[in-house]
């Protein structure tokens, strides 16, 4: 479990300074933002250091603007709807240097309760140079100074990253802790890979085996059942000389799709590819389908069939323990969401079972499919919560104070 100071460690916090990084990398369309799910997150902290007495000032990145104050990845959207949540105002200040004289003087100025949201850390290049370059160190500095000694990271999805604002500032500050949203994500998705109770199933699916290669190597020394669909399986279906025609295919992890077969052998570990597909011949929605064993020239997979789906749901039945990266198909596209929405359909219905959801495109696919409020978690990090998986440790969270 996580051996980390959190903000319930925090005591004598009436009319102190604390620096919170939360993660309000949130989606954006013409300065209207898509979900709140990020935002939602970062509450139950704020609230408990204001009930506390604290003065607030909040700190995150939005997009990858390298160091260039671009407006449309201004963080202005997230103080309203922030406020709109805590009911107190949050102020925001438009600053393209972050630490400027401006934003100092109100971060002075600031009383008990109040909150203060720093404009994007990335508007100032040094923010993704920690560790690399000195004026990185400066920077951090300068975003400590802002407060009391006391920083709060509460950025799960941004963990996996090591920067100024998350992991440099810790240098520069007398107390590091996690808040709620970062224990939350560590506890789900640790006691998953941890200490799962079993049967544990892992579903990973969506494009890129390369992106998952580490994790599906990690999984098999844990899972009891591990199921892969969406665009990775085409990998391992040609890898074991099945056709896929012009689906998705990564040429060069094709031995190493054969090692991981292996490797489920020898760990008796379930590994079950689709056994059968929903192919289409063009990249549309509309366009021409048939459920075929191997897939036809000319066309591509775009979903898992109906054997396939029987196949996973089977599997599932009983599971007490599933974690879920990545689609099963083309969900974006109704004809081809049938694989993801049966699937989804059967991890929701799942009694007693813990259910953990990760990676960007999953937890849209559940949402959109209408069973986010059947899961246990949905995690707020995508490249996060894979990292995480793969055993990696994770930057942002090895920083903060041991227990
Ligand atoms: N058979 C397939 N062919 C092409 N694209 C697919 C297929 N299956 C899933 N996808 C696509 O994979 C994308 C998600 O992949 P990925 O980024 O790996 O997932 P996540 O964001 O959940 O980690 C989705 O946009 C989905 O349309
Ligand atoms: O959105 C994020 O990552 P994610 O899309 O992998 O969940 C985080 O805010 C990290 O952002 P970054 O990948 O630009 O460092």
């Amino acid at each position: 479990m996580l051996n980390k100071k959190t903000v319930d460690d925090l005591t004598g916090l009436q009319g102190k300074k604390v620096l919170v990084r939360c993660d309000f990398n949130v989606p954006l369309k013409d300065g209207v933002i898509q979900n709140f799910n990020r935002i939602d997150g970062a509450v139950p902290t704020i609230k408990k250091l204001l009930d506390q007495g604290a003065r607030v000032i909040l700190c995150s990145h939005l997009g990858k603007p390298k160091g260039e104050p671009l407006p449309e990845m201004s963080l202005e959207p997230v103080a309203p709807a922030l406020s709109e949540r805590l009911g107190v105002e949050v102020k925001f200040v438009n600053d393209p240097k972050v630490t400027g004289p401006e934003t100092r003087k109100i971060a002075e100025e600031l009383k008990d309760g109040e909150v203060l949201l720093l404009q994007n850390t990335r508007y100032r290049v040094e923010e993704t140079k920690y560790g690399k370059d000195e004026s990185a160190d400066e920077y951090a500095k300068k975003l400590a100074s802002l407060c009391d000694g006391i920083f709060v990271n509460d950025a799960f999805g941004t963990a996996h990253r090591a920067h100024c604002s998350n992991v440099g500032v810790t240098k520069y500050t007398t107390t590091n802790v996690v808040g709620y949203l970062m224990e939350k994500e560590i506890k789900f998705l640790g006691q998953a890979v941890e200490n799962p109770v079993r049967p544990f199933v892992a579903i990973l699916g969506g494009a890129k085996v390369s992106d998952k290669i580490n994790v599906i190597n990690n999984l098999l020394d844990k899972v009891d059942t591990l199921i892969i669909g969406g665009g990775m399986a085409y990998t391992f279906a040609k890898a074991q000389g099945k056709e896929i025609g012009n689906s998705l295919c990564e040429e060069d992890k094709l031995d190493y799709a054969l090692e991981m077969i292996k490797k489920a052998e020898a760990k008796g570990v379930k590994l079950l590819l689709p056994v059968d597909n929903l192919e289409g011949k063009e990249f549309s929605n509309d366009t021409e389908r048939k459920v075929v064993s191997e897939i036809d020239p000319g066309w591509s997979g775009f979903d898992i069939g109906p054997k396939s789906i029987e196949l996973f749901k089977d599997a599932l039945k009983g599971a007490k323990t599933v974690v879920w990266n990545g689609p099963m198909g083309v969900f974006e596209f109704s004809n081809f969401a049938e694989g993801t929405l049966e699937v989804c359909r059967a991890v929701a219905e799942l009694s007693d079972a813990t259910t953990v959801i990760g990676g960007g495109d999953s937890v849209n696919a559940v949402k959109r499919l209408g069973f986010a409020d059947k899961m246990t978690h949905i995690s707020t990090g995508g490249g996060a919560s894979l990292e995480f998986l793969e055993g990696k440790e994770l930057p942002g969270v090895a920083a903060a104070d041991n227990k």
